[in-house]
């Protein structure tokens, strides 16, 4: 269950759901800003590295999942994994909760996309080049940057769920169509979008400028402002949409 949200559907409101795609925005600008302390560091992401199967990325963000997940993080539902195969079970017994989601919401994981734009699209934009060789901290790192976006964008299930529950009106005839263009455009809100752009820009100037004491800095920001308005218009907020088409047209099965 959501733990920013609310337990109980009935309480769900789309002020609510924004409210924590909001502070779900402070997270994932310090996790950028702590990856931008290293260079890109490339050996983390060679095919082989040492003497494990694939690259040294591949091997912490593995591990890490096992070990969450036996201590239940894959059960709140916005939270997916990346290598969803053969994960150990939790074994934190369940919460409570009545489920807010519909069940849909389990099959619908779209890290393959997170990963794919992240690694060769995101990261060459905001890690400097070069080579320092902390290559464990630089992969805990990007799986911290990972796990806030991905978290950020499946959230997605809760957004889709409550405008659905607001105007069941609106949305069943292009569920029952299966219209996804249909869908997307009702659940489109661009005066709100070009909100978030700016302000994930602005946090990214705020957090990320070098403080001193005597003066005020020197102007630089630890991530450019920009690339994280562009990481939000350009993959974060469509991708977060695309977890919303994908439910609702799963909706209601
Ligand atoms: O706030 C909403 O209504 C959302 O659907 C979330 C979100 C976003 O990802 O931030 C996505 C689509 C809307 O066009 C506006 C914003």
């Amino acid at each position: 269950m959501a733990a920013e949200a609310n337990s109980n559907s009935d309480n769900l409101t789309l002020d609510k759901v924004r409210e924590a795609l909001i502070r779900q925005e402070d997270t994932i600008v310090f996790r950028l800003i702590q990856r931008a302390n290293f260079p890109v560091n490339s050996p983390t992401y060679d095919e082989k590295f040492a003497s494990f199967s694939g690259s040294l990325l591949q091997f912490v963000v593995k591990e890490t999942e096992a070990l969450q997940s036996k201590v239940g993080r894959y059960e709140n539902p916005e939270e997916q994994p990346f290598f969803p195969e053969n994960l150990p079970p939790s074994l934190v017994p369940p919460q409570a909760n009545p489920p807010v989601l519909h069940p849909a919401a389990a099959s619908i994981n779209i890290n393959e996309k997170i990963w794919d734009f992240y690694f060769n699209q995101l990261l060459p934009l905001f890690a400097v080049p070069g080579d320092d060789g902390n290559y464990a901290s630089t992969a805990s790192s990007d799986l911290d940057c990972l796990q806030a976006i991905s978290r950020r964008i499946h959230y997605g299930y809760y957004v889709a769920e409550v405008k659905f529950k607001d105007a069941p009106q609106d949305y069943e005839p292009a569920i029952r169509a299966q219209d996804r263009e249909g869908l997307m455009k009702l659940l489109t809100f661009e005066a709100v979008e070009e909100v978030v752009k700016k302000r994930v820009g602005k946090k990214a100037a705020v957090f990320g400028q070098d403080v001193r004491l005597v003066d005020n800095g020197n102007g630089k920001y630890k991530v450019d402002p920009s690339v994280v308005s562009r990481l939000y218009g350009e993959w974060i907020m469509p991708l977060t949409k695309l977890v919303q088409v994908e439910y609702l047209l799963r909706r209601l099965d």
